[in-house]
């Protein structure tokens, strides 16, 4: 009988002050498991997208160990193959958006278990212009000081909360000028904060209901939140999020599988958490089920 292989992608920068030990656990688990197992460490920036690329064909399962950053570049890379294997997830990271919407445990070796004996899911995987995102691409969020730092659209839900939670100054504010075609629906505006996204929770701050999100739909959520023009209006916008209406106030919140968008401005964008700089034109797109993960 041919051995089954799993190969774990590592990232040592994820996750430093969580305990290693329990890596070890999930590792015994594979090997007890059956599964001829490889571990490769990330050693730059970057590198699981390598790793996923070179030695996704000739594995069964791959598993990203890592934080959100890791996830994505290892789908990435699997995204570039023809025969793509299993995907499972062992989150090591800061936040852990996706894990958390997915039900995925933090503790490695209980995270294991789930992708030996859990389900498989197919997932819908989303394009990028040439990159890949899993959970979500977002971009804005910025106070006019903050916008150009790559280290700021990382952390965009981050600011999102913030900006939100201070509500104070209007002109801090950053609005982008966008062109923005959804399905054939023209939303051309500006706006505040854009997020097209395949999860039930976004940042802590964001919650979608369950029932209305499907990961392998072919359908992504799209959330813009317009530039608003008075305190008052900033008001409005910030209970309607709060509350979770995500129709009022001119909100936009549709259910879709393309994009394309277009801006004269300086628009840095985040992907699952990884930065990318911004260029006139992005192209979104939905590939759907292009990944079965083992949760
Ligand atoms: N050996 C390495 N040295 C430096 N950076 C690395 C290395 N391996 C991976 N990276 C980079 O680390 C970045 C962060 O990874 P990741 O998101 O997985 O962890 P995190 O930031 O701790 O988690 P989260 O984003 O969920 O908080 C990624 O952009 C990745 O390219």
């Amino acid at each position: 009988m041919v051995q089954k292989k799993l190969l774990m992608i590592v990232n040592p920068t994820a996750g430093r002050s969580k305990p290693r030990g329990p890596l070890f656990d999930a590792a015994a688990l594979f090997s007890q498991a059956g599964y001829l197992l490889s571990i490769r460490q990330t050693e730059s920036p970057g590198d699981a997208i390598k790793i996923a690329a070179e030695c996704g064909e000739d594995t069964d399962v791959v598993v990203a160990v890592g934080g959100d950053g890791t996830l994505n570049q290892t789908i990435s890379g699997l995204m570039s193959l023809e025969q793509r294997p299993l995907l499972g997830y062992l989150p090591r990271g800061s936040t852990n958006d996706f894990a958390a919407s997915l039900h995925i445990s933090s503790d490695p070796a209980a995270a294991a278990d789930q992708i030996l004996h859990g389900q498989r899911r197919a997932l819908d995987i989303g394009r990028w212009n040439e990159r890949y995102f899993v959970y979500v691409a977002s971009f804005g969020a910025f106070t006019r000081s903050s916008y150009t730092a790559p280290q700021a659209a990382k952390n965009a839900l981050g600011h999102l909360a913030y900006i939100l939670e201070g509500m104070k100054d209007l002109n801090s504010l950053r609005p982008y000028q966008i062109r923005l075609t959804a399905d054939g629906e023209v939303l051309d505006g500006s706006y505040l904060f854009g997020a097209v996204c395949n999860s039930t929770s976004i940042g802590g701050l964001m919650k979608l209901n369950p029932e209305r999100v499907v990961l392998d739909d072919g359908k992504f959520e799209l959330l813009l939140i317009p530039s608003p023009r008075t305190p008052q209006d900033l008001q409005n916008l910030v209970l309607a999020l709060l509350n979770q209406q995500y129709d009022r106030e001119g909100l936009v919140f549709r259910h879709v599988s393309s994009l394309h968008l277009e801006t004269q401005e300086e628009l840095p964008w985040s992907l699952d958490g990884e930065y990318a700089a911004s260029v006139p034109a992005v192209e979104i797109e939905n590939h759907q089920r292009s990944l079965t993960m083992l949760l």
